[in-house]
């Protein structure tokens, strides 16, 4: 069976390779940029062309700057450091062991490898479970200090602080290396635009945009960060390679902090993720340094900064997106459309089978929050059922959202046990937690305002069904309970739709659906129907009551509407000061005088 909204196209089954819009747009940029760069020496003096095979290297290293930072928002200062290994494996192998083609295939080899492993490790330090986005990006700051300093450090044999130069190279003619430099600069550039164009880009984007929604979703948002890390510095060693081997010079301002910081002045000029403004902007800002540094070198330098402000205030998209709007003005053409989907059903799969599906589907026992000296959970323990939907409900402050935080984030309690489906969730990440089968939505609705719809149930769907690195998918493939929510809210005519434009009730409706589309055993839902119409909250309760009973759910509800909970919680845990006050049928909580004395300053048909 195959839904298939009206404009959304047929469902396809999934094929290997296809030649897809990516890849025809990509391929038609990449043989118009091949044809200039070809040309190139034919209209350029040796000057010119002399400039433009160092900003050319330079460009293939800002775009991996506007990869990590445009796209994932990754704040580096360290590409120039892998720039610099990649020059100084040349430089050094050059001048101490050989020169010849086994010796420059090996120097480029250690240059990358040495690049790929120093950025995984930055990564590993940088981007851990819990570190902040200004503690990596200070860990990228050190990194070009610390290559620096080993440069400085290295006497005779790094050069010091004159670098080394006259080391043999290959004295090819001028226009072999710009057709090399500009080669190198098309295939990057062709690779990088279908890879931000793919799956895998809209991936990055989520991160940007939301990266804990991410990690509740399953995505393994520290990896995708280390492996781009690593596939960033390998392209930044190569270009300094090459970069060293044209000119036959390195020095340690090739590692450099200013570097760095450059680098990232010239992709916001250019426009950040757009990466063919900071392309642009690198070989533009780089061509008029190297004609005007010479006769205004301090007025040249305050030009950029002034720009470079000036963009920041008055253009935080750069340029790259302004004049794109003033051509598209200009033409009459349109922004690209997003690519059309189709939900492609998947098969019915028992919740909570395969690992320990004997097991409760959660148990909580002697789970201990503490922020310093303020406890916040104190020893609670209960365990829930499959196909129940069990109320957790307390006074403002009890603790309810600071319960399903240490359910769903295993670094987040002080002490304690939480078992998924007879798997203890140890230290895990929200990824580890997602994966053994926890879905969670927000207390406030958490999404991703520039993704569409089906983007953000295809991103759902990574830890399942991964994502493709140079293409896009026309498909999004849903389980029954995701398909349920999205056609009872509309969503499903809606696909091609930013969410930003969704209304309050259909955003909370896509959040469900998306983490339905991870296909847990154990639903945490922080107050799901806040700020929904009575219409609304009628059709959440529906949905919640079929999930648990023909999917075998097990359903945490933290509501703060009685008559809500009443209708539709099997059982109530009811919270408070951080213990756990009472557990019981709906009748014996509501008829508790324990409960009542508890509630008894709150308002009638309110618990908390
Ligand atoms: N990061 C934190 N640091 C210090 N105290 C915190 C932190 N997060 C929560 N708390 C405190 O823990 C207590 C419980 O908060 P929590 O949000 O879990 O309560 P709740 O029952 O969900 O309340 P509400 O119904 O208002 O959402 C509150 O007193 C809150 O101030």
């Amino acid at each position: 069976m195959v839904d298939r909204p009206a404009e959304e196209g047929i469902a396809r089954e999934r094929t290997g390779f296809r030649f897809s819009r990516v890849h025809r747009s990509a391929i038609l940029g990449g043989v118009v940029a091949l044809i200039a760069v070809a040309a190139g020496p034919f209209v350029l003096d040796t000057y010119m062309i002399n400039i433009l095979i160092r900003a050319l290297l330079l460009a293939a290293l800002v775009m991996t700057v506007d990869i990590l930072w445009g796209y994932t928002g990754i704040l580096t200062f360290g590409q120039s450091a892998f720039f610099g290994i990649g020059a100084y494996a040349c430089g050094l192998v050059f001048t101490h062991y050989g020169f010849g083609p086994g010796w420059a295939l090996g120097a480029l080899a250690i240059g990358v490898l040495v690049a790929v492993v120093v950025a995984v490790l930055v990564g590993w330090l940088a981007f851990f479970h819990g570190a902040s986005p200004l503690y990596a990006s200070i860990v990228t700051l050190a990194l070009p200090i610390v290559v620096t300093q080993l440069i400085f450090s290295g006497g005779r044999f790094t050069g010091s602080s004159s670098g080394l130069s006259g080391f043999p190279t290959y004295y090819w003619d001028l226009e072999i290396w710009f057709w090399l430099a500009g080669g190198f600069l098309v295939i990057v550039a062709v690779f990088g635009w279908m890879f931000v164009r793919s799956d895998m880009g809209r991936v990055l984007v989520a991160i940007r945009e939301n990266e804990d929604r991410c990690a509740y979703l399953g995505v393994p948002v520290s990896r995708i960060k280390i492996g781009l890390m690593a596939g960033a510095a390998a392209i930044g060693a190569v270009a300094g390679f090459g970069y060293a081997a044209f000119t036959n010079v390195v020095a340690p301002e090739l590692a450099g902090f200013l570097l760095g910081t450059e680098l990232l002045i010239w992709t916001a000029l250019g426009g950040r993720g757009t990466l063919i403004g900071p392309i642009l902007g690198a070989i533009g800002i780089d061509v008029m340094s190297s004609y005007l540094s010479g006769s205004l070198p301090f007025l040249w330098k305050l030009m950029v900064g002034i720009a470079f402000v000036v963009v920041i205030v008055a253009l935080p998209q750069g340029l790259a997106p302004l004049i794109g709007g003033l051509v598209r003005r200009m033409t009459g053409s349109r922004a690209e459309a997003p690519l059309p989907l189709s939900i492609v059903p998947t098969p019915p799969r028992a919740a909570g089978t395969g690992v320990g599906s004997d097991a409760a589907p959660i148990r909580i026992n002697d789970l201990v929050r503490r922020y310093g000296s303020l406890s916040v959970l104190n020893g609670v323990s209960f365990e829930g059922r499959r196909g129940e939907i069990l109320g957790i409900v307390g006074p403002n402050g009890a603790g309810k959202t600071t319960l399903m935080r240490c359910v769903s984030d295993g670094g987040e309690r002080t002490r304690g046990q939480v078992a998924i489906n007879g798997v203890d969730i140890g230290r895990g990440a929200p990824q580890t937690v997602a994966a053994l089968g926890v879905g969670r939505s927000f207390q406030n609705t958490s999404l991703f305002d520039s993704l569409t719809v089906g983007e953000c149930l295809q991103l759902a769907r990574y830890r399942i069904d991964g994502a493709r690195m140079l293409d896009r998918s026309d498909e999004v493939h849903l389980p029954e309970p995701a398909r349920d929510i999205l056609k009872a809210t509309g969503l499903d005519q809606r696909l091609g739709e930013e969410t930003r434009h969704l209304s309050h009730g259909m955003k909370r409706g896509l959040e469900l659906a998306m983490v339905l589309a991870t296909e847990p055993s154990v639903l945490l839902l922080d107050e799901p129907t806040a700020g929904l119409t009575k219409a609304e909250r009628t059709a959440i309760g529906d949905v919640l009551t079929r999930l648990a009973r023909d999917f075998n759910l097990c359903i945490l509800l933290i509501e703060h509407d009685l008559d809500f909970v009443r209708g539709i919680s099997g059982r109530i845990v009811v919270l408070h000061q951080g213990a756990l006050l009472m557990e019981g049928t709906v009748d014996e909580v509501v008829n508790s005088d324990l409960v009542r004395a508890v509630y008894s300053g709150e308002s009638a048909g309110h618990v908390a």
